[in-house]
C-alpha cells in the first residue's frame, strides 16, 4: 500500500503524519494536569500589579505570564479583546506571546470567538490557524451563531495543519441560554452543536481518541446538560470549561455539570490564577496547583 491510500491511522502508526491537536491536548492534560490558564489583561489587573494600563504595561504583564506558565502548564488562551484594545500594538504583544507559549511546547488556544460567513470565516481561519500565519495558535474558539456549517473553512483548515478548534456550545454567561437553550424542532441550539463536532469528531472517536474539535461548555451552565440530554462523552470533544474561579464555578460545579465526559474537559481559569502575580514563581505556585488539584478531582 502506497502512502497515498493508507487512512490518517495507519500513516501515524508508521510515524509518517504529525499527532493530530486533540492527541497534543490528551498529551498535555496528561503530563500537566487539565489546567488551561487565561491571560486576560484587563485594566483593574494589570494596575493591580503595579503596571501602567498601556501598552509597556500589557507587554509587562503579557511577559509575566509568559514566564510564568511556559513549560510549567499544558495549555494557555490568551484573550484576544485585551491585546486589540491597544490595536496593532497589543495585537503584536498577543503574537509574540503566542510565539514564546509554543515554542516552549505549551499548547495556545487563541480565544477570538470567530464567526461570520464561509468565505471571511476562511480569511479568520487562514490568520489564526493557516501554516503562514503570523503567529497561528493551536487552536481558536468560535462562534457558530450563523450555522455551524458557515465555520467549515476553519474545520477544513484545522484538519489540514493538525490544529484545532472550540464551538461555542453552552457558554458560561447566563444571557447565552435565551439563544443555547432554544429549539427548533425539538433539537436545542446548543444539541445541535454537540452533534456537529461529533460528526467532525467521528474518526478520532473510532479509535479511542480525543478530537480536535472542541466545545465550550462552561462550568457554571449547572443542570443544562442534563436537561438538554446532552451526549458530550460521546461526542468526542475537548471541552473547554471557562467559568472556573472568577465566575463562581468550583470544581465540584466540574462534576456535576460533565458527569462521564470529565475525562476530556480542559477547566480554564484567567482572573483568580492572574490574581497570585505579579511575582512569577507565585503565579506559577498558582497555576501548577490549581492544575493538580483540578487533575486530582477529576481524576
Ligand atoms: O462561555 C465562555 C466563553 C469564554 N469565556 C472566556 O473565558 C475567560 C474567563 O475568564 P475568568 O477571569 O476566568 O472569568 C474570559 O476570557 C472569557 O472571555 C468565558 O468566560 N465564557
Amino acid at each position: 500500500m502506497d502512502d497515498a491510500n493508507m487512512d490518517d491511522a495507519s500513516l501515524r502508526d508508521v510515524g509518517l503524519q504529525e499527532p493530530t491537536f486533540g492527541q497534543r491536548l490528551r498529551a498535555a492534560m496528561d503530563g500537566y494536569g487539565p489546567l488551561c490558564a487565561g491571560i486576560d489583561p484587563h485594566r483593574a489587573l494589570v494596575e493591580s500589579w503595579g503596571l501602567r494600563y498601556d501598552v509597556d504595561g500589557l507587554a509587562a504583564f503579557t511577559d509575566t505570564c509568559v514566564e510564568a506558565f511556559a513549560g510549567h502548564v499544558g495549555v494557555v488562551k490568551p484573550q484576544s479583546a485585551f491585546f486589540e484594545v491597544f490595536g496593532s500594538a497589543g495585537v503584536a504583544v498577543l503574537e509574540g506571546a503566542v510565539r514564546a507559549l509554543r515554542e516552549a511546547g505549551t499548547l495556545v488556544i487563541l480565544d477570538a470567538k470567530r464567526g461570520d460567513i464561509g468565505s471571511t470565516m476562511a480569511a479568520y481561519a487562514e490568520a489564526s490557524l493557516g501554516k503562514d500565519a503570523v503567529a497561528p495558535a493551536d487552536a481558536v474558539t468560535l462562534s457558530p451563531y450563523l450555522g455551524f456549517e458557515s465555520l467549515r473553512p476553519a474545520l477544513d483548515l484545522a484538519a489540514q495543519t493538525g490544529r484545532g478548534v472550540f464551538v461555542l456550545g453552552l457558554t458560561s454567561n447566563p444571557e447565552g441560554r435565551t439563544v443555547q437553550h432554544a429549539r427548533l424542532r425539538d433539537v436545542s441550539v446548543a444539541e445541535s452543536m454537540v452533534a456537529g463536532a461529533a460528526a467532525e469528531n467521528a474518526g478520532a472517536r473510532e479509535r479511542g481518541q480525543l478530537g480536535s474539535v472542541g466545545l465550550v461548555v462552561g462550568a457554571t451552565v449547572g443542570s443544562a446538560v442534563q436537561e438538554l440530554g446532552l451526549d458530550l462523552a460521546g461526542a468526542a470533544a475537548p471541552l473547554l470549561a471557562p467559568g472556573v474561579g472568577a465566575q463562581g464555578g468550583t470544581s465540584e460545579d466540574l462534576r456535576r455539570v460533565f458527569g462521564d465526559a470529565l475525562p476530556n474537559v480542559l477547566p480554564s481559569s484567567s482572573r483568580e490564577v492572574l490574581s497570585a502575580g505579579p511575582d512569577v514563581g507565585g503565579l506559577r505556585d498558582r497555576a501548577v496547583r490549581t492544575s493538580e488539584s483540578l487533575a486530582a478531582l477529576l481524576r
